[in-house]
């Protein structure tokens, strides 16, 4: 049989950035021989008022005319909305859904993945529970009992699908040659790939980062210009460093310069979904909602900023850290609407010596 022996590959989701991952994988499965040609994309279904099914339209035309339209992912993706007939022959699996339904999608593959499979996430976000908060990665570990590595980066996915060229920072522990592969499977001379041996610390930078865009949006939609965005997004940065050194004392500072860190920060606070809800959310001066908006501006994408600036919040809470984090704590409220948008520049950083309001 053709490509026996060699690693098969599944993507577990079919978002934006599902939808790219996939075609960038597919582009370098069909050209190396160490990987099966098709990729098998899970597709959490959606039948149109046409009574046509996602699923179907992709493996029509190959593109998928929901989350990335005009895309063409390579006639290799093969879109399957069966979870358990995705994986079950999978040896790299590729989950990229939004944060909320990971735990769902992993109690349900629990038991149906090949034992030595590998894992990798790109999701940005992470988990509270009462025993702690828990990133995705480690979710997945745990639940499916597997190594995952992480992918995180300045990966703005549109930009990524027309090839425009960009960084992303594998994150992994321990295993440098199963990171080794995952670079080989998504780099290319557009998608230059790094590893570092910090997978928490990259992860870290990707979830956090979603807080300090929501406050970026917000900044634009008060129309307050350049500087004071500079500021929040500095301010951002070092709350991000703190809390992630604070809640793993392992994460190396030297990841928060990589493709992870500033480059995700600087790409999401101008370029992301999350800044573009948060100005409409700013210019509507606070009164419509975040969950409102989203449906409205985003069409059927998720927000990942809001629920995880809330589990930020729950953490400093449950930690008693919320005095030292006071741009967090005020992103939050103001998500909640216990606090207007301009509230944002009020919350200079103690970490800072300076407060953007006096
Ligand atoms: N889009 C980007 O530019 C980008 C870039 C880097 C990382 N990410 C991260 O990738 C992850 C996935 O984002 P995305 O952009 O691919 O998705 P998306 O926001 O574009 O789409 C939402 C996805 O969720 C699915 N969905 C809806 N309800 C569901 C349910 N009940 N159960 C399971 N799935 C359901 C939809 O079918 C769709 O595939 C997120 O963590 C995001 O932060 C996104
Ligand atoms: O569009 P956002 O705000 O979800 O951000 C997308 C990516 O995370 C950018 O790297």
């Amino acid at each position: 049989m053709e490509n026996e022996g060699v690693y098969k590959v599944a993507v577990i989701g079919s978002g934006n950035w599902g939808s790219v991952a996939a075609k960038i994988i597919a582009s370098n499965t069909i050209k190396q021989n160490i990987f099966h040609d098709e990729v098998r994309m899970w597709v959490y279904e959606e039948t149109f008022p046409s009574g046509e099914k996602l699923s179907e339209t992709i493996n029509g035309n190959h593109e998928n005319c929901k989350y990335l339209p005009g895309i063409n992912l390579g006639s290799n993706v093969i879109a399957d909305p069966d979870l358990e007939n995705t994986v079950r022959d999978a040896d790299m699996l590729v989950f990229v859904t939004p944060h909320s339904y990971a735990k769902g999608i992993c109690k349900r593959l629990a038991g149906k993945i090949k034992p030595k499979a590998k894992a990798i996430s790109l999701i940005k976000g992470m988990e509270v529970k009462k025993e702690g908060s828990c990133m995705i990665s480690k979710l997945i570990t745990d639940v499916l009992g597997i190594n995952c590595c992480v992918l995180m980066g300045a990966n703005i996915a549109n930009e990524i699908a027309e090839e425009k060229l960009s960084e992303a920072t594998i994150g992994y522990t321990e295993d440098k040659e199963v990171a080794n592969r995952w670079a080989q499977l998504f780099a290319t001379p557009y998608f230059l790939v790094s590893i570092v041996e910090d997978s928490i610390g990259v992860e870290l930078c990707g979830t956090l980062k979603n807080v300090v865009a929501i406050a970026a949006g917000l900044v634009d939609g008060l129309e307050m210009g350049n500087n004071t965005k500079a500021a929040i997004i500095r301010i951002g940065l070092k709350e991000m460093r703190a809390f992630s050194k604070l809640l793993f004392p392992s994460v190396k500072d030297n990841t928060f310069f990589e493709s992870c860190g500033v480059g995700d920060l600087i790409a999401s606070c101008y370029g992301g979904r999350n800044r573009r809800v948060a100005e409409a959310f700013a210019r509507s001066g606070g009164k419509k909602s975040f969950n409102e908006l989203e449906e409205g501006v985003l069409q059927g994408q998720k927000l990942q900023g809001v629920l995880t600036a809330q589990e930020v919040f729950e953490v400093l809470n449950d930690k008693g850290w919320e005095g030292q984090f006071p741009f967090f704590v005020t992103v939050h409220k103001i998500c909640t609407m216990q606090l207007s948008p301009s509230s944002i520049l009020k919350c200079g950083s103690v970490h800072s010596s300076i407060q953007l309001v006096p």
